[in-house]
């Protein structure tokens, strides 16, 4: 479908084709007309399918830039992932003359509050920091007719689910909601919908929820072997551009110095590291500087960065929801990807939890050996080699390049073109990751992955956040004692409540939170 045939205005079909749009997404034709109509909407489609314009192209359509209030708010999990919503909104919206803003935790919030005086039309937040400003009353939700969660079955679980009660209270009740994701548990859509009226459910039916477009793979390994194994397929594979998800922050600041110390462009990204830091660091994988970007699940959701080829689960991921996000970071808008899972005995459960809800079983992939990968190194080194010297020249070395061929054989200046080449010393180099143990058993396999075995396993240390999947007891079977608006620092907010609402809302203020790890047994 055409998007003229959406009766859009000019300025959003101009913004569209600049984008380069052609047709519509199937979820972009299943919603768009119904959002105009003002219908509150469930959308579920798989990952990298367009379902941010297929919310965002018919709230540009109806606000109007000559009112100066927020007249739709998106609430989005991760700051990145509220940066490249805000970012694609704006760039819709520019030729309409939108104004949009977007609201996040780790920046100065005085230059939010300045920016806030501009009057965006639309504006996207994290949650911990959307309270923030309602707490200081600097962003005011009465004129808001559409509200979107985004990633809304990771918004409206344990974690976030108090945050975004909040947030709600202050938006009128006669808005129009939308509730966008991949992933839509069944019993977390019966709590987004408590924030809805009559909502109509567009569910692009596949096959399965991973895109087809992802060739997924696992491999059987032991704890100590991973690294190994996981290094020698990215010499055998050479990934163009791929992301490595490790469970807990420290995991990502192992592998991160490890792939480092094997010579491998790498940086790492998790909700400790400031959010410059992480910025750069996206930046850099964004322009190819670094080939492996190594993340907890702060980058498992929406990011939508083109040219990811691969993905590495180095850690099976804790709930089966968060494979279905991991793996979209690659096969999308069209593209072709390939996902690899590295999975220890005992962790075959989630394994399986995962195939059901996919509904597909992964194809097992042995491992290379040392020799196979120092074969593929050596094969790749011939190929750089012959690259170098179809473009080397003898101008500026001449008198240095004499002096090396009088004294050594043409071979032995191959063989060390190549031994540099295929960095063979590096790849090989010993390097220190802790063991972690295997996730506790799973306490059944049909449960979607949001009812596991009470208690911490090993490796997930209480604080981790996001990285762990354990924010609110629901899947981790306690309770954190901070809140974590994901990726940023924990936040405890065991004696916060809102002080007070914008003038005119006539909403109660939410009860006062007690966060407290609570061990169930
Ligand atoms: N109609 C379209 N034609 C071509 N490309 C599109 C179209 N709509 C969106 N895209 C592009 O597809 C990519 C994925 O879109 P988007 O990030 O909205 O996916 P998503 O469904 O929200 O994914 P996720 O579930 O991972 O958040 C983006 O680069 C976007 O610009």
């Amino acid at each position: 479908m055409k998007f003229e045939e959406f009766g859009l205005s000019p300025e959003l079909l101009s913004a569209v084709k600049k984008h380069g749009y052609d047709e519509a997404t199937p979820i972009q034709e299943k919603t768009i007309p119904l959002i105009i109509q003002g219908v509150d909407v469930i959308g579920q489609a798989q990952t990298g399918t367009g379902k941010t314009a297929a919310f965002g192209l018919p709230i540009l359509e109806e606000v109007d830039p000559k009112n100066p209030q927020i007249q739709a708010l998106v609430i989005s999990p991760t700051r990145e992932l509220a940066m490249q919503t805000e970012e694609e909104l704006n760039k819709l919206g520019s030729d309409k003359h939108v104004k949009t803003q977007v609201v996040f935790g780790g920046y100065d919030i005085r230059r939010q509050i300045h920016a806030l005086k501009e009057h965006p039309q639309i504006l996207v937040g994290t949650p911990g920091r959307l309270i923030d400003h309602l707490n200081r009353h600097t962003i005011d939700f009465r004129g808001v007719k559409t509200l979107v969660i985004d990633e809304a079955d990771e918004m409206l679980n344990m974690g976030f689910l108090e945050d975004i009660e909040t947030i709600v209270h202050y938006t009128p009740d006669d808005r129009q909601t939308l509730l966008f994701s991949a992933t839509m548990p069944d019993d977390i859509k019966k709590i987004g919908v408590k924030f809805m009226e009559d909502p109509e459910e567009v569910h692009i039916a596949s096959k399965g929820l991973t895109i087809d477009l992802v060739d997924q793979y696992l491999v059987n390994t032991r704890e100590y072997e991973k690294f190994d194994a996981m290094t020698r397929l990215f010499d055998v594979e050479q990934p163009e551009l791929a992301i490595v998800f490790g469970r807990t922050k420290r995991r990502v600041d192992e592998l991160t110095k490890a792939l480092q110390l094997r010579g491998y462009k790498a940086a790492g990204i998790h909700g400790d590291l400031d959010q410059a830091a992480r910025m750069r660091t996206l930046r850099s994988f964004k322009k190819g500087e670094l080939q492996f970007l190594v993340a907890t699940d702060v980058a498992a959701r929406g990011l939508d960065i083109s040219g990811v080829t691969h993905v590495y689960n180095y850690d099976v991921p804790q709930d089966p929801e968060s494979y279905v996000h991991r793996i979209g970071r690659t096969g999308r808008a069209g593209h072709h990807g390939v996902s690899v899972t590295f999975v220890v005995r005992g962790e075959i459960d989630y394994l399986r939890a995962i195939e059901k809800l996919i509904n597909k079983r992964m194809a097992a992939l042995k491992p290379p050996s040392a020799e196979e990968a120092h074969i593929a190194r050596l094969k790749n080194a011939k190929a750089e080699t012959y690259a170098v010297l179809g473009k080397t020249t003898i101008d500026n070395v001449e008198d240095e390049a004499t002096e090396i061929a009088n004294q050594y054989d043409a071979k032995l200046i191959a063989a060390a073109l190549l031994h540099a080449l295929s960095k063979d010393d590096e790849r090989t180099r010993p390097v220190d990751i802790a063991q972690e143990k295997p996730l506790p058993r799973r306490h059944s396999s049909s449960d979607h992955g949001h009812n596991f075995r009470s208690g911490r396993s090993n490796g997930n240390r209480g604080r981790n956040g996001h990285s762990n999947g354990n924010r609110g007891g629901r899947r981790g079977g306690f309770k954190e004692e901070f809140v974590i608006d994901r990726g940023h620092k924990p936040v405890d907010r065991r004696n916060q409540r809102i002080q007070a609402r914008p003038k005119g809302v006539a909403k109660a203020a939410p009860k006062k939170r007690e966060f407290k790890i609570v061990k169930k047994s």
